[in-house]
């Protein structure tokens, strides 16, 4: 087993800003587990707040108004993992706890424990280690954001290998946009010179598509015109 994880989404009543507190949540808890899903909600909307925060500083970088992404951002996508990688017996080919990839979401907050593992790959095609800095995180562009910028942002493809001889836990946090929203191009990432290099789609119709290619099926979305 390469790893083994829990999942879970978005919760309104979780969110200090929520908009609409009704909205019904998805995620199923286990019932016998005390604390469980208080405690991790408690780091979940820490994350969250740090992300709508974060989007502010990502506005600006790309010389836009510091609230540009306000809109996006008041009811996101904030799925969580918390992620246990067992102590493996690797040999060369067979020593993945996961195969290199991009996050489909804006970007990733990972929380990971002093194990290493995790690697990122460099724009001349080279593994570089993003070892685990004490109080740090690492931040992953991810590939909703890659459209939004016309590639301006380019998402970090990824893995993990644990190959330090003990169990990894890592705990990545994928905050996203709200899906009924349009991936349009922000203005400062397009031009005569530079079109838009994707089809125009939302946030949920491109998820639908994404999650639909992993699964191996193939689906015809089409794209929405602006
Ligand atoms: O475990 C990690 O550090 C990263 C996990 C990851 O890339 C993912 O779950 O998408
Ligand atoms: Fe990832």
């Amino acid at each position: 087993m390469a790893n083994e994880a829990f999942n879970w989404a978005y919760d309104a009543r979780e969110d200090p800003e929520a908009v609409d507190k009704d909205e019904k949540p998805i995620s199923i808890w286990p019932e016998d587990l005390s604390g469980f899903r208080e405690e991790l909600f408690a780091y979940h909307t820490q994350l969250l707040q740090l992300s709508r925060r974060l989007t502010r500083i990502f506005a600006l970088a790309l010389h836009l108004p510091e609230d540009y992404f306000d809109e996006y951002v008041k009811r996101p996508e904030a799925g969580m993992r918390i992620l246990h990688y067992p102590e493996q017996e690797h040999s060369a080919d067979e020593q993945q706890g996961i195969g290199a990839h991009t996050d489909v979401e804006c970007f990733t907050i990972v929380t990971q424990d002093d194990s290493g593992g995790l690697e990122v790959l460099s724009k001349s095609g080279r593994w570089i280690k993003a070892d685990p800095v004490p109080g740090s995180f690492v931040v992953n562009i991810a590939d909703c954001f890659m459209r939004q910028t016309n590639d301006f942002f380019v998402s970090t493809v990824h893995r993990v290998i644990n190959k330090s001889g003990k169990e990894r836990y890592s705990a990545p946090f994928f905050f996203g946009f709200d899906r009924k929203k349009l991936l349009e191009p922000v203005p400062t990432c397009v031009s005569d010179e530079n079109p838009m290099k994707y089809p125009i789609m939302t946030g949920g119709e491109y998820y639908r598509w994404r999650t639909n290619k992993q699964k191996g099926t193939p689906v015809e979305v089409k794209a929405t015109t602006a």
